[in-house]
């Protein structure tokens, strides 16, 4: 039976809990189209706001509203740095993500920092941690300022943690900052080329400089609010511009260190899934510790008369993703041990 199927017949023995949104890669500029850097994938660079717009109308639309929409990076394209039109492009999308009724959460990708400093980000409209939720009497669970993570609580017993796949990077950076010096030497240590956006001839194609890495300190956040969440029986959706596990992206696109992401991922129960973008053919799989791994298709290379956006359906034993235009329905059993009873 194909998931489609399985969405129609699965989702009426259930109560649903809540729903949320998720988009990636719109990368809007007000260009002709142009193409990805292998010149084998178009870029509808100024559809990608009417996508938008048509995702936020059908939001609005659902007759029990998402809690929120998570926003999965790269917002709008690089070449608007070029164009000076950095500010004027973020602000068009900034206003037509004011259509829509629900809060937004937008993690950063390597568009973000084509266009912006990280400080500019983080005094910008695109740093939804006010959006946050505080653990009281648990401050291990409060995110530093060094990278730009934090969680929050949709709904009872379910936490969503927006990661920094930038942490480590050289992007966005100063660079005279020792942050920089010390990314830049990570990267040289692993790609030699001397186009380091280039993966050709490296054994860890992941190493470019349009991707990044989590940093130690973010990884030990990130094990903590774990932890906390393992010991309170709650479901966690985990989000992130870059895609951590192989065998569901490109291995160009993945994070630097995602095998450091996943091994905190693994040694807890409670993380049901992982969302990315960057990755524009999106992907999914389920890995061994049942973790799914669902990397959405990039609006900028979907063609006006499709779509890719979806909204996530939550049970107490499943997450659904309904899948519009070329992202695909998702069924997302939670591991048999871990069933909700409410
Ligand atoms: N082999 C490559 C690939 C890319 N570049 C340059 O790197 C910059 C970012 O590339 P771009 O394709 O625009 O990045 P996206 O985030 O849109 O897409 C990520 C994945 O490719 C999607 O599947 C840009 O300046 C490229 O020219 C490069 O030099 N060498």
């Amino acid at each position: 039976m194909d998931d489609k199927t399985n969405l129609e017949t699965q989702n009426e023995t259930s109560e649903l809990l809540f729903s949320f949104g998720v988009i990636a890669d719109i990368q809007y500029a007000d260009l002709e189209d142009g193409y990805n850097f292998q010149g084998t994938r178009r870029r509808y660079y100024r559809h990608s706001l009417l996508h938008l717009q048509g995702a936020i109308e059908d939001w609005n639309k659902e007759s029990s509203p998402p809690c929120c929409v998570l926003q999965l990076g790269d917002i709008i394209d690089g070449f608007n740095a070029q164009h000076n039109t950095s500010e004027k492009s973020l602000e068009l999308v900034m206003n037509t993500f004011q259509t829509l009724k629900v809060p937004v959460h937008h993690t950063w990708g390597n568009h973000e920092f084509y266009n912006f400093s990280r400080d500019y980000l983080t005094n910008s409209k695109l740093n939804t941690k006010f959006l946050e939720d505080q653990i009281v009497h648990h401050p291990e669970t409060v995110p530093s300022e060094n990278y730009y993570a934090y969680h929050f609580t949709p709904f009872p017993k379910f936490r969503f943690i927006l990661l920094d796949a930038y942490d480590l990077s050289v992007l966005g950076l100063d660079q005279s900052s020792p942050k920089y010096q010390q990314c830049l030497k990570i990267l040289k240590e692993h790609n030699p080329n001397t186009e380091l956006n280039s993966p050709q001839g490296l054994c860890e194609p992941q190493f470019v400089q349009f991707n990044g890495g989590f940093s130690q300190e973010q990884l030990s956040w990130l094990n903590k609010i774990l932890t906390f969440s393992d010991i309170n029986q709650e479901k966690v959706v985990i989000v992130s511009h870059l895609p951590i596990y192989p065998e569901a992206s490109d291995s160009v696109c993945l994070a630097w260190n995602f095998n450091d992401a996943l091994a905190v991922i693994w040694a807890h129960q409670c993380v049901v899934c992982f969302f990315a973008g960057h990755t524009h053919d999106g992907g999914y799989c389920e890995d061994p510790f049942g973790v799914h791994h669902i990397n959405i298709e990039g609006v900028i290379e979907t063609a006006p008369e499709s779509q890719a956006f979806g909204t996530v359906y939550v049970y107490p034993d499943k997450m659904m993703l309904k899948g519009r235009g070329r992202v695909p329905d998702r069924i997302m059993n939670y591991k048999k041990e871990t069933v909700l009873h409410f």
